[in-house]
């Protein structure tokens, strides 16, 4: 069965005008894209190619000049539908001198949250976003990294059920990203649909089921991240260590074939795991630091400097 959209845009069209009514920039040209229950959605495109535009769109924060769109069912200028809606702009606006709890405790009343939900509620929140032992700390001391993640504990305490995300990772380091990541992937299992904008591309491939390209405000690309990312040219077979001869048999194999060696080679993990999976050891062994190894001396052990 098909999962229902949670949005729906149709031919839409944004022109900004300027004070005279003179058109001045056709920021989307008649964008069509569904985004259905429960995926995690990723509008992609260079700078100034629509992505906030379509975001604000969908808030009702502006009037489209044509088209449609509906979101949650409902059409994206009737702001009762927003209180479903969670929202992290690419900048959080949160007041420096109020703590996590109480900045929770600010937005929850917003909501009309009652004043028991309100507690638990920011509580659970605070210890998914694992702020619980800087909980009592006012803002202004928190670190980039900290005030992203109030920000997203703050778009998710009316417990929406469509989460929109700008640039969710940005500025993050490879700990805080991975973390962001792992937090989306839960609102994903919790049965949340998000949709995030992003130019970090590695992260969107982590997260995200499908991705819309946008340039110039058109869409350019859809689909399924897999499907798009796959090379239809190329057939990839890894296998463990092989022997020489496999080689030479396998060579033979590809000529009967047609096909054209590109490469053999030992596939290689990426940075972002290279990097955590360093500072992981760091934390479980402390004392160890790594020493170069000289020419002849290539098996080397980490040295450990603990006295
Ligand atoms: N208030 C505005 N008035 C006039 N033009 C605007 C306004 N807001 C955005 N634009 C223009 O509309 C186009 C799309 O902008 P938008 O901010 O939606 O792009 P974006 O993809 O989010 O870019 P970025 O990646 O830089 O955030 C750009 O040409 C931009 O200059």
């Amino acid at each position: 069965m098909q999962a229902e959209p949670v949005i729906e845009i149709k031919k839409l069209t944004k022109i900004y005008r300027d004070f005279w009514g003179r058109q001045k920039v056709r920021a989307l040209n008649s964008l069509s894209l569904d985004v259905k229950k429960g995926e995690v959605f990723g509008l992609l495109g260079p700078n100034g190619s629509g992505k906030t535009t379509t975001m604000k769109c969908l808030l009702g924060l502006l009037f489209p000049t044509s088209g449609e769109i509906s979101v949650l069912g409902r059409p994206a200028n009737d702001v009762e539908k927003n209180e479903r809606i969670g929202y992290l702009p690419e900048e959080s606006y949160l007041y420096r001198f109020l703590n996590a709890e109480e900045t929770l405790d600010f937005y929850g009343r917003l909501f009309k949250i009652s004043a028991a939900e309100r507690r638990e509620r920011t509580q659970q929140l605070i210890e998914m976003v694992g702020l619980k032992n800087a909980r009592r700390r006012q803002l202004k001391e928190y670190s980039k990294g900290m005030t992203r993640r109030i920000g997203l504990a703050q778009a998710l305490i009316n417990n929406p059920d469509l989460v929109m995300l700008d640039e969710p990772t940005s500025g993050l380091d490879p700990i805080g990203t991975r973390e962001m990541k792992d937090l989306i992937i839960q609102l994903k299992e919790q049965g949340k649909t998000v949709i995030m904008c992003s130019h970090l591309l590695a992260d969107v491939q982590d997260v995200c089921d499908r991705i819309a390209i946008l340039y110039g405000g058109e869409l350019k690309e859809l689909g399924n991240v897999e499907d798009l990312i796959q090379s239809k040219e190329q057939t990839c077979i890894t296998s463990t260590e092989l022997p020489d001869e496999a080689i030479t048999e396998i060579d033979a194999i590809l000529k009967k074939y047609n096909a054209e060696k590109i490469s053999v080679e030992h596939p290689s993990t990426n940075l972002e795991e290279l990097f955590l999976k360093t500072v992981q050891e760091s934390i479980d062994r402390p004392g160890q630091r790594f020493v170069p190894a000289n020419d002849g001396d290539k098996n080397q052990e980490p040295v450990s400097t603990e006295s």
